[in-house]
């Protein structure tokens, strides 16, 4: 395949290297779905102390002295099947922790260890490393937001830039007295550019700068104009509308594939299904359910709406549903879903950690996936359910609202329901949904209508790679 220009991608994270949320999945999904359509990825992350084991199989590229306190180092190679840039930055990355905080919270030098990502990102766009030099320069989220703007106060370079939000609730504050120390120039500190509520955020940064934004969903790039999503930032969006497109997140179909599971089915053999169902239940010592099985597998945080689980689950339950939980986060939420699983014996199950292969089984097993965000900028996990043919009961907003078609008279009617959705992010719209979900469940034939629909629905990469590669065809100059 010929080479039709270089990607310099800089993230936090990336699968399978590194994970604490979906950023990850798509960071580390590109490189392989661009390739066939001649765009060749690099990734840049920083050298976590857990990634460290890495180097000595890698080659030292780049050395890059006062980097906030010492010297960078990166380093080149494949790993795990990532074509990877490392930077090695001991006294900025080499901690005990994630990749943001501690358990103390969040790291203080924050704003440095992730301008110093951006600042190395911007470099080697600039100069090309070790012969590779890239055409463009794709940012994501607020820990790379500085490397577009490092990139244009640096002058020319020829590079295009483009920043991708997935999630615009995490903007990367910083005192504006750090300007100077981030390196930012003083005449850019207005309104228009760096200023942001009298101080800096680096997700505004790459706003302001970059070529292009994109955003993991057509709905979300809409939603972000305006107040209620843009959290601060809709102004600044909007102003940019021109540039700003939304392009929806894909899925690994070869990890997440009904028919790669230790009890495989299908669309066409969908017998499988019920085996898993039925294995699903001994595990988590639940009766298994006359109604629905619905799980829910999410980071437990105010975002996700899981808050609305108690006031929904007690009437689901007692029209013959059941429920399995799998997330962690928010301590409060945490105790409210243990609060659930000990009401209801036998009916509610709930395992608070992170654990892939578990959702690997929950999706296989379950009858439907429950996704009640407030916000949703793609979302992943309505996918893994239309693929696996557990229907996604999804909030109307963001991705969910544009992967997931609605059981409504007329869908049904032309037979092409994937879900339920459901509006507002309440208690009263979700209730209805589940009683709705109920009802489906309990007609088999338009239960298995719904299922075939969502198992034949496409979540692959292969539209949204086209509309990358689009994207960066148009900056390449
Ligand atoms: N306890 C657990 N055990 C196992 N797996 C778990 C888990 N908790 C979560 N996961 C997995 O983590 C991923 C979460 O991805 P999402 O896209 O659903 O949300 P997230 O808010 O992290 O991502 C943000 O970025 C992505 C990527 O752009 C957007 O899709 C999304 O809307 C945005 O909020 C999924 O792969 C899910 O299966």
């Amino acid at each position: 395949m010929q080479v039709k220009g270089r990607v310099l991608s800089v993230a936090s994270e990336c699968v399978p290297l590194i994970k604490t949320g979906g950023l990850a999945d798509v960071v580390g999904a590109l490189p392989a779905a661009l390739r066939p359509l001649g765009w060749e990825m690099r990734v840049l992350l920083p050298a976590y102390r857990r990634l460290r084991g890495h180097l000595g199989a890698m080659r030292e590229v780049w050395r890059e002295p006062g980097l906030w306190g010492g010297e960078g180092v990166v380093f080149a190679g494949e790993v795990e099947g990532v074509d990877l840039l490392l930077l090695d930055a001991p006294h900025l990355y080499d901690r005990e922790g994630g990749p943001y905080n501690s358990a103390g919270g969040d790291w203080p030098d924050n704003p440095q260890r992730f301008a110093a990502l951006s600042w190395v990102a911007a470099r080697l766009a600039r100069e090309g490393v070790g012969g590779w030099k890239p055409d463009i320069l794709h940012a994501h989220d607020w820990q790379a937001g500085f490397a577009p703007a490092y990139l244009a106060y640096g002058g020319p370079s020829g590079v295009g830039s483009v920043i991708t939000v997935h999630n615009i609730a995490f903007q990367g504050w910083a005192v504006a007295g750090m300007l100077g120390a981030l390196r930012l120039p003083r005449e850019a500190f207005h309104p228009g550019q760096l200023e942001y509520y009298g101080g800096l955020s680096s997700l505004k940064a790459g706003l302001v700068t970059a070529d292009r934004i994109t955003t993991v969903s057509p709905t979300y790039a809409a939603e972000l104009m305006r107040p209620e999503f843009g959290m601060g930032l809709q102004g600044v969006i909007t102003a940019r509308a021109g540039v700003v497109s939304g392009i929806l997140n894909g899925v690994d179909t070869g990890i997440w594939s009904p028919e790669a599971e230790p009890l495989p089915y299908s669309a066409r053999a969908m017998k499988g299904k019920a085996a898993n169902r039925a294995a699903l239940c001994a595990e988590f010592g639940l009766a298994e359910p006359a109604g629905p099985l619905a799980i829910v597998v999410s980071r437990l945080t105010d975002q996700k709406g899981i808050d609305l689980l108690p006031q929904v689950v007690p009437e689901f339950v007692a029209a013959g549903g059941a429920l399995v939980v799998l997330g962690s986060g928010d301590p409060a939420l945490e105790a409210a879903m243990r609060g659930l699983e000990q009401r209801f014996p036998g009916r509610v199950a709930v395992r608070i950690g992170y654990d892939e292969a578990l959702s690997h089984r929950l999706f296989a097993g379950a009858d439907a996936v429950l996704v009640p965000s407030r916000f949703e900028p793609c979302g992943l996990t309505q996918m893994y359910g239309l693929r696996y043919g557990t229907i996604p009961v999804v909030a109307a907003v963001g991705g969910l609202a544009d992967t997931v078609i609605h059981a409504s008279p007329a869908a049904l009617a032309a037979g092409v329901a994937t879900g339920l959705q459901f509006h507002p992010t309440d208690a009263v719209a979700f209730g209805q949904a589940l009683r709705q979900l109920v009802a489906l469940h309990a007609d088999p034939k338009l239960w298995a209508q719904v299922q075939r629909n969502a198992m034949a629905h496409p979540v692959g990469w292969e539209t949204s790679a086209a509309a990358y590669a689009a994207l960066y065809d148009g900056l390449a100059r």
